[in-house]
This record gives C-alpha cells, sequence and structure tokens, in this order.
C-alpha cells in the first residue's frame, strides 16, 4: 500500500518492466560479473565470467529474474514449462514458476540432468510429463549456445515440443545464430551492452 502521508501519491513510481529490468542489470553488474582468466564449458577462454548463480539464488534478486524472464516469453504461445540443463537454469525456472503464480501464469518448471540418473527411474528430464507439451529451454548465461542443445535433445528424446530458448545473459559469442540455425527461437533478457562488457 502506498504511504498516504506523502500526500503526493501520483509521485511514488510503480515498477515498470524497464525499471525491473534495469535494477537486474545494476545487481548483475555489481554481484555477478568477475574479471580475470577463465575456462568455460566450452574449452574456450575468456577474461571475464558471468556468474549467474551469485544473483538467481539471492532473495533480492530472485524474483526480477521471474519478472523480466516472464516479460521476455510472454507472446510465446501456449508454453506449459520451461527448464533447462541443470545447474543453471534450475534457480531461473523455479523464479519465473513463482512469479508466474503469483500473476496468474501457470508455467511448470523442469530440470534436465547432465545425464540420465542411473537409478531410480533412470530419468535425464526431471519434473511433469512433457509429451506433446510446448516447453522453453532456459539458459542463464550462454556462451556457444551447446548445453540448451544438449537440453533439446534430451527434451526431444521425451517427446517435448520446443518453443524456444531463452537467456538471461547472452555473452553474444554465437549462440544466437547456432540455435536459430538448428532451427528454434533465440530470446536474450541482457546483453553485453547492458553490462557494458562489449570489447
Ligand atoms: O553456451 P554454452 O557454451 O553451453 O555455455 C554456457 C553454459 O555454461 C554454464 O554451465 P556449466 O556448464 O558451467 O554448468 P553449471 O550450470 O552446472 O554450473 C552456464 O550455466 C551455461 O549452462
Ligand atoms: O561459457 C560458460 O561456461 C559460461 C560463461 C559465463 O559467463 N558464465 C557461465 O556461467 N558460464
Amino acid at each position: 500500500m502506498r504511504p498516504q502521508a506523502l500526500g503526493y501519491s501520483e509521485s511514488v513510481p510503480e515498477d515498470t518492466p524497464a525499471s525491473v529490468r534495469q535494477k537486474l542489470i545494476d545487481y548483475i553488474s555489481s554481484d555477478a560479473v568477475f574479471h580475470g582468466d577463465f575456462t568455460l564449458t566450452s574449452g574456450k577462454k575468456a577474461t571475464y565470467y558471468v556468474d549467474l548463480r551469485k544473483v538467481s539464488l539471492d532473495h533480492r534478486v530472485a524474483p526480477l529474474i521471474g519478472q523480466v524472464m516472464l516479460d521476455l516469453i510472454a507472446e510465446v504461445p501456449d508454453v506449459v514449462a520451461v527448464g533447462g540443463m541443470t545447474m543453471g537454469a534450475d534457480p531461473v525456472a523455479t523464479a519465473i514458476l513463482h512469479q508466474g503464480a503469483a500473476r496468474g501464469a501457470a508455467y511448470d518448471a523442469f530440470v534436465v540432468r547432465k545425464e540420465p540418473k542411473d537409478h531410480g527411474r533412470g530419468r535425464q528430464v526431471e519434473g511433469p510429463e512433457l509429451a506433446g507439451k510446448r516447453v522453453i529451454v532456459l539458459e542463464d548465461t550462454s556462451t556457444t549456445g551447446g548445453s540448451p542443445l544438449a537440453a533439446i535433445a534430451a527434451l526431444e528424446k521425451v517427446g517435448a515440443i520446443i518453443a524456444g530458448v531463452a537467456v538471461v545473459v547472452d555473452r553474444d559469442t554465437g549462440a544466437r545464430e547456432k540455435i536459430e540455425a538448428a532451427g528454434y527461437p533465440y530470446f536474450a533478457a541482457i546483453g553485453l551492452d547492458d553490462l557494458g562488457l562489449r570489447g
């Protein structure tokens, strides 16, 4: 509720999608960008690393991620579930699930294991049954696009229909091109220019 005592309720700004996205960019810039020499999952070398786990597991920032990602995928029709390759995608998926529920949007979440489980039910995709269902594959940070393509292979094996790939931070190093060339729409919430990381 807005404070009545101010007497100028018109001037108390609501959060807008743009202001929420800017808050997220600020948190990522201050808490999740590390400079140095890094080896990436693809084996490539890099001079900075976006450790999105630092913010996707932070109670102040996870709700912002959920809201920004909901806005990013809002126009993709008939999507019933979101998720991706564990573990970077996992907190992003649950943020969407919870923020979506708060908005009345019914997205379930799923987790794709890096390898099928070698006991129990032997599943690689955990969560709801996805055969014949449209899903969005999530990524926290995307470099080559190899991880979402591996997640897609596992999802298609269980009959899911891929409606697109949505990433929080895109490093602009070929993931979009690779995903689109494979025939999937690619959505990115935040890029190098937003984070002041472009060359
Ligand atoms: O676009 P790509 O070249 O596939 O690289 C990006 C992937 O690398 C990171 O995961 P990582 O493999 O470090 O695993 P983790 O999420 O389990 O930490 C990140 O979370 C992405 O999933
Ligand atoms: O390519 C990667 O492995 C990678 C890059 C990055 O900036 N952040 C991350 O979590 N993974």
